[in-house]
């Protein structure tokens, strides 16, 4: 018999209740969605890469109890349609590719990631992180990844790395969609303190990180060095956003528009702030005229945090 779509249900990792597709064949139901190719999978805490994507989860009455799993499917479901209905954007590809996630990777693994095919979700060790998919920015923050190496396909190292972290963490929190929401993994980080977050893209130096060119951290391009800062010089470009967003009046889902317009049309993969900063203030003037109060707003942006 034919595997049919059906309804599972369950609770994510903050125990919130939601609904999502899944597969149903021979009695038995999937993490499937067929109507968006996303699969879900657990490595049930092996952290052995070779044995990725893991073992598919399924449920014998579509009543999911395992959070980390209902968000990473859920919240990947989100980022499929955002990605479709704000850009015409099909998956990470444009072509409709199978966006995988596997859940419960390592043993207390304080970390998420794209591996350049799938995503990978630890489960945190209960007081750095709860499991990290239950966090939509961060879910949008890893698709985005897939979406920059599909795209201007950033090298990951120095400024263009740093490009590659800011044009996540944007993306992750346009998703995420809050209120003053420039926060990265504020529901996964350190359960005990609220108010806290793994990065501010409206106040980087609250975190330790540059908010302005003339801070830029000069690390060296390796492991220990984060690939020259690229988790710590995307302070800059994303200082930069949050001023285009919020000096210029514009939409967040127009901001968005201009940032993904400038990744997919006009950057390259080495391509360095000044780069973003001209590619950006291009696609504003594409989109909205060169004599816009975005194309000033854009321009004055970079400005302000030392680029142009
Ligand atoms: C998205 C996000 C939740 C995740 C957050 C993250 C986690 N870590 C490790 C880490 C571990 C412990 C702490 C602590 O405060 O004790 C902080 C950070 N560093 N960054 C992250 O930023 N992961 C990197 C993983 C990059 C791996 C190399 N490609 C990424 O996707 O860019
Ligand atoms: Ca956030
Ligand atoms: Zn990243």
């Amino acid at each position: 018999n034919k595997a049919t779509h059906a309804t599972g249900t369950g609770k994510g990792v903050l125990g919130d209740n939601k609904s999502f597709n899944t597969l149903s064949s021979s009695g038995t139901y999937y993490l499937q969605d067929s109507t968006r190719n996303l699969k879900t999978y657990t490595a049930r805490n092996s952290a052995n890469e070779n044995l990725l994507p893991g073992t598919l989860l399924s449920d014998s009455d579509n009543y999911w109890t395992d959070g980390a799993a209902v968000d990473a499917h859920t919240y990947a479901a989100e980022v499929y349609d955002y990605y479709k209905t704000k850009f015409n954007r099909n998956s990470f590809d444009g072509n409709g590719a199978a966006i995988k996630s596997t859940v419960h990777f390592g043993r207390n693994f304080n970390n998420a990631y794209w591996n350049g095919a799938q995503m990978i979700y630890g489960d945190g060790d209960g007081s750095t992180f709860v499991p990290l998919s239950g966090a939509l920015d961060v879910v949008g923050h890893e698709i985005t990844h897939a979406v920059i190496e599909r795209s201007a396909n950033l090298v990951y190292e120095n400024q263009s790395g740093a490009l590659n972290e800011s044009f996540a963490d944007v993306l992750g929190n346009l998703i995420e969609d809050r209120d003053n929401g420039w926060l990265l993994g504020e529901d996964i980080y350190t359960p005990s303190v609220s108010g806290d977050a793994l990065r501010s893209m409206s106040n980087p130096e609250s975190q330790g990180d540059p908010a302005h060119m003339d801070d830029y951290k000069n690390l060296p391009n390796t492991r220990e060095g984060d690939w020259g800062g690229v988790h710590t010089n995307s302070g800059i470009p994303n200082k930069a956003f949050v001023n285009f967003v919020e000096t210029s009046g514009i939409t967040r889902d127009n901001a968005g528009k201009v940032w993904y317009r400038a990744l997919t049309s006009y950057m390259t993969s080495r391509s360095d702030f000044d780069d973003a900063r001209n590619a950006t203030i291009q696609a504003a003037t594409d989109l909205f005229g060169s004599s816009s109060t975005e194309v000033t707003a854009v321009t004055n942006a970079w400005a302000a945090v030392g680029v142009g």
